[in-house]
């Protein structure tokens, strides 16, 4: 059998958008009862993909605003970012934008696989951003981008494949890259 790959993945955004929830249910297979504001939790998982099996380390961060300091472990070692906003809320994706900004600064570069998430995408009737805006904004970065729900199951799975994928073709060469991924 081939050897695991090695991953770091960071999950970030805004407070109560919902990271814990995505990540526990991935990870664990369950929605937290509970809202507990995050310090920093990193939980291991091994996933299989296709015929590769990938040891991923991820990171779910404290909710960050648009003040926040990048700390330094989150950006020193990290294979990839989940950018996690919230579909009802307009300022997640603010916060979102400002936390991208200062992740290339700090790696000084914009070739930095990410996944752009739209979570609790089950609250339709509170929508504030929609898929084409979300989308259009994963484009423009060149990343890759998904609304789930992390309450009800929904697409989250689809969020750490997206993920994975994005980091092995950020190591594969400049030409067989295409653009980012989207599953809709
Ligand atoms: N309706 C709905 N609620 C959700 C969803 N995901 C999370 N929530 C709720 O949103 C609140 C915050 O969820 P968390 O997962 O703790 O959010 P977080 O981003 O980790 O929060 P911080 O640790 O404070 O940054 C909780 O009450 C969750 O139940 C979702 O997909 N749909």
């Amino acid at each position: 059998m081939a050897p695991q790959t090695k991953r770091k993945i960071c999950v970030m955004g805004f407070r109560a958008v919902g990271k814990s929830t995505i990540t526990i249910q991935y990870v664990d297979k369950h929605c937290p009862d509970t809202y507990n504001p995050t310090i920093e939790n990193t939980f291991q998982k091994v996933i299989k993909l296709g015929s590769r099996e990938y040891s991923t380390e991820i990171i779910d961060t404290a909710g960050q605003d648009e003040y926040s300091i990048l700390q330094k472990q989150y950006s020193v070692g990290i294979h990839g970012y989940i950018l996690v906003y919230s579909v009802t809320s307009a300022s997640s994706l603010e916060v979102v934008k400002v936390l991208n900004d200062k992740i290339l600064n700090a790696l000084g570069t914009e070739k930095i696989p990410r996944v752009l998430v739209g979570n609790k995408s089950d609250l339709e009737g509170e929508r504030q951003i929609s898929k084409e805006e979300a989308q259009s904004l994963a484009n423009k970065w060149e990343c890759a981008f998904c609304e789930c729900s992390g309450k009800n199951n929904v697409n989250v799975e689809e969020v750490f494949k997206l993920m994975l994928q994005e980091i092995d073709k950020s190591q594969q060469p400049e030409q067989q890259q295409n653009s980012g991924l989207t599953i809709k």
